[in-house]
């Protein structure tokens, strides 16, 4: 049986750091994003503009070659889902730092990729987790983490673009549809360092999962 679930939320809202609790927990594989490896996420955020198309495509492939590993696996855990990634683009779209027609073909290649088509197994997600985070806690958490071209410190513009980001995160959570899905509260809910924290996390999270007949 496949079964693989997937993390989602802002940057700094706490995937990966769940996605470890989480795979540890039910002793399954955690796939990670490799942040690290990726060529193409310094120089966009140095020029969003001309490396919005280049980072997608990127991380269509990354992702969808993650997805073709993780549904072998059962529960396995991912840090991210690849239906955010329309999400940045499309806000990037909207205010003209990404061309809509650029746009509309990455969304259609996702489209395309992501369709079931008979006798291949599904490659969307059994359950997708959102962790909600404000802004504050986003902002917070980057800094804590301390990835140097996400800082506000070196790009005070960047606040802008966080805060826009967050404001599409909500309606895409409300829409999603190609999965079952739940929320965490990644503002009250400190999984990372609090224990009792973490075991209201794990407890939510196995319910759901009974729930939806994956555990
Ligand atoms: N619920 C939480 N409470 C406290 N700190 C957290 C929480 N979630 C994440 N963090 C911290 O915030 C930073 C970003 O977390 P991370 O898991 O890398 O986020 P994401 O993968 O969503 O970008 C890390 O330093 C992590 O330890
Ligand atoms: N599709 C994307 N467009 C722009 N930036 C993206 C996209 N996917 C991921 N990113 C960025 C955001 C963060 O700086 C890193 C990693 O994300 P995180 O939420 O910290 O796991 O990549």
């Amino acid at each position: 049986m496949i079964q693989v679930i997937v993390l989602s939320g802002p940057i700094g809202a706490g995937k990966s750091s769940l996605t470890s609790i989480l795979a540890e927990h039910l002793g399954t594989q955690a796939f990670y994003e490799g942040v690290d490896s990726n060529p193409v996420l310094p120089l966009y955020y140095k020029d969003m503009k001309r490396y919005t198309f280049l980072l997608n495509t990127y991380l269509l492939n990354h992702r969808l070659a993650q997805i073709n590993q993780a549904i072998q696996e059962k529960n396995s855990v991912s840090d991210r889902s690849i239906y955010e990634d329309a999400l940045f683009f499309k806000m990037n779209a909207d205010s003209k730092v990404a061309d809509p027609t650029e746009f509309k073909i990455y969304d259609d290649l996702l489209e395309n990729m992501m369709e079931d088509t008979p006798g291949n197994p599904s490659k969307k997600p059994d359950l997708l987790i959102y962790i909600h985070v404000s802004l504050d806690t986003m902002l917070a958490r980057i800094k804590k983490r301390g990835r140097a071209f996400e800082q506000i410190s070196s790009d005070p513009g960047l606040k802008d673009y966080y805060a826009r980001l967050l404001k599409y995160y909500e309606p895409w959570y409300k829409n999603y549809d190609a999965s079952p899905k739940m929320m965490i509260n990644g503002n009250k809910l400190d999984f990372v360092t609090n224990m009792d924290a973490q075991r209201e996390v794990l407890k939510e999270i196995d319910e759901k999962l009974h729930q939806i007949g994956n555990l």
